[in-house]
């Protein structure tokens, strides 16, 4: 029968989107369980490594956002078609994760907070985006010819990316038309449109 699928968040996109992509690509059901920060404190220690997303598949829990949308990616044949391709998207996820780990979002002096966002948007991210923008080269998506969860991680930072600077969008052309790319695809767009709307 089918498993049952709970996924633990906050409401916001996050760390958490990435997954709710996937089970939207993959039209699987599932819980999107999110949580208000008031009820953190108390739920936390229930958690085994004390961090979310976690995801619930009938009653083991997975934590590691990565770890559980690759296992999303494998078990619907968006993970790359080899392990040649699969370590290719790994990488560029990882990619794209190193650098949005790199910003202090739970940073409480708006001031320090304010000049380490402007630092990274300014001075670091037109290098990434260059080399995104070189490893996608002429290709439809990012890694083979068919869509990965890599292009599912690019919408999904890149929309993050782009509420906080707009203007990056007027760089590196190749990436934003995949962008649109992958939010034509019917599931995403859906879900794009369903979605509760949230800043992050
Ligand atoms: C207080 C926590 C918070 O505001 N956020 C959590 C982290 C985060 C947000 C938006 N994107 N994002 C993120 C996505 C992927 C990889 C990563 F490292 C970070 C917002």
């Amino acid at each position: 029968t089918m498993l049952n699928y709970k996924l633990t968040y906050f409401n916001m996109r996050g760390r958490g989107e990435i997954i709710r992509y996937l089970f939207a690509y993959s039209g699987i059901k599932y819980e999107d369980n999110r949580i208000e920060w008031a009820d953190w404190p108390n739920i936390k220690p229930t958690i085994p490594f004390g961090k979310v997303p976690i995801l619930e598949i009938d009653g083991v829990i997975i934590h590691q956002s990565l770890a559980i949308a690759r296992y999303l990616a494998k078990e619907n044949g968006v993970a790359g078609k080899t392990p040649l391709e699969q370590a290719l998207v790994d990488a560029i996820v990882d990619t794209i994760d190193d650098f949005m780990s790199m910003f202090p979002w739970a940073e409480k002096d708006h001031d320090v907070k304010k000049r380490a966002f402007n630092d990274l948007l300014t001075n670091v991210a037109p290098g990434l985006l260059q080399d995104l923008e070189n490893f996608l080269g002429n290709k439809n998506w990012l890694v083979g010819e068919s869509v990965t969860w890599a292009d599912f991680y690019w919408d999904v930072c890149s929309t993050t990316l782009l509420s906080l600077k707009s203007d990056l969008e007027d760089s590196n052309p190749k990436l934003w038309v995949l962008k649109r790319r992958v939010q034509a695809l019917p599931a995403v767009a859906a879900w794009i449109q369903q979605r509760p709307k949230t800043s992050l």
